[in-house]
């Protein structure tokens, strides 16, 4: 388990990580998301000591992982799937890193295996390419067999071949009741991956929600589009406690917060002609998109002239 308490980074007047409070629990895959820039690496490394707070806390199991007396068998992490040594071979690489915590043969040609890459194993890792440096990132958090898992942007750059079997692997590891933290700023990645979301924008939680929640919460979320010659009356009828409704050409409107079928029964109530009646379900991406959009740091513009052209 991992607990974030007002967790706060500050680098001169940037504030990076902006009082974040969550509890990211064991047996769930959960995917950390949020535009570039948003927050995530500066949480991660401060969860495993990297970076210090400049106030709250991140306890893993309870302490700060500094004070951890087994660090690579309580965390496993992959910060950055390229800091590897590109001369050494896949296991070397793993037994040095196991060597430092008694670690030996046995593990690193059971991870090896576990990350599909026991036949590349003595080639050098400066020669893997992107999917097999992310495999051996993986291992390399593996080794020690800890129970919580942080991953930054293991999917980045996959094919979808790698973005199942990671989530083949992640699904298995949280089923064996581990931690699991993996970060992405592509909904697209998470949507496949994950099973719980925390969304942050600007160094701020958006959402801590499951994948169904999120959709269901989302300002874009479930509507239905109504068309009707009698749009009007039948508006006026369904306003109310938690109905939002929104028009965008006469006759044709949008509901959120009631099924289409309650629209019909009221409809047929009130002998009202109803044309269309269709439930439009958001795109996790749309949710992500329209959640996130005040907090995107870098928005690209298009020059006018090339509108024009
Ligand atoms: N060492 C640093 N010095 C100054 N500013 C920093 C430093 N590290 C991060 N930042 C700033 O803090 C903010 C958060 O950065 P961070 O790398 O945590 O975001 P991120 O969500 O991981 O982004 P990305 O998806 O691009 O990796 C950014 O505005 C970044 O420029």
């Amino acid at each position: 388990m991992i607990e974030l308490r007002h967790l706060t980074k500050t680098y001169g007047t940037k504030v990076a990580v902006d009082g974040i409070t969550a509890t990211i629990r064991p047996g769930v895959v959960t995917g950390f998301l949020g535009p570039n820039g948003a927050g995530k690496s500066t949480t991660m490394r401060m969860i495993v000591g990297l970076d210090r707070p400049t106030s709250g806390t991140a306890l893993v199991n309870g302490h700060p992982y500094a004070t951890s007396r087994a660090p690579l068998a309580e965390v496993g992490a992959l910060l950055d799937a390229k800091a590897v040594d590109s001369g050494r071979s896949a296991r070397n690489h793993l037994l040095a890193l196991g060597a430092t915590v008694g670690i030996g043969r046995r593990r690193v040609d059971e991870v090896l295996a576990q990350v599909g890459l026991s036949e590349v194993a003595h080639k050098a890792a400066g020669s893997f390419s992107l999917g097999m440096g992310q495999r051996l990132g993986i291992a390399a958090a593996l080794l020690a067999d800890p129970a919580v898992l942080l991953l930054d942007e293991p999917v980045n750059g996959l094919d979808l071949d790698g973005i199942q079997w990671i989530r083949d692997l992640l699904t298995e590891l949280a089923g064996e009741g581990r931690t699991v933290l993996l970060s992405s700023h592509l909904m697209s990645e998470m949507q496949l991956v994950a099973d719980h979301l925390l969304v942050i924008g600007q160094g701020r939680i958006l959402a801590d929600s499951s994948i169904a929640d999120f959709i269901e919460e989302s300002p874009g979320g479930n509507a239905v589009v109504v068309v009707s010659p009698d749009a009007g009356r039948l508006a006026a009828l369904l306003a109310g406690d938690g109905i939002s409704l929104t028009t965008r050409e006469p006759g044709r409107f949008e509901v959120r917060g009631t099924t289409s079928a309650a629209i019909g029964d009221l409809a047929a109530e009130h002998g009202l002609r109803v044309h269309e009646l269709t439930p439009v379900t958001a795109s996790l991406e749309s949710a992500y998109l329209e959640l996130t959009r005040d907090s995107v740091e870098y928005t690209a513009t298009v020059p006018t002239h090339e509108l024009a052209a």
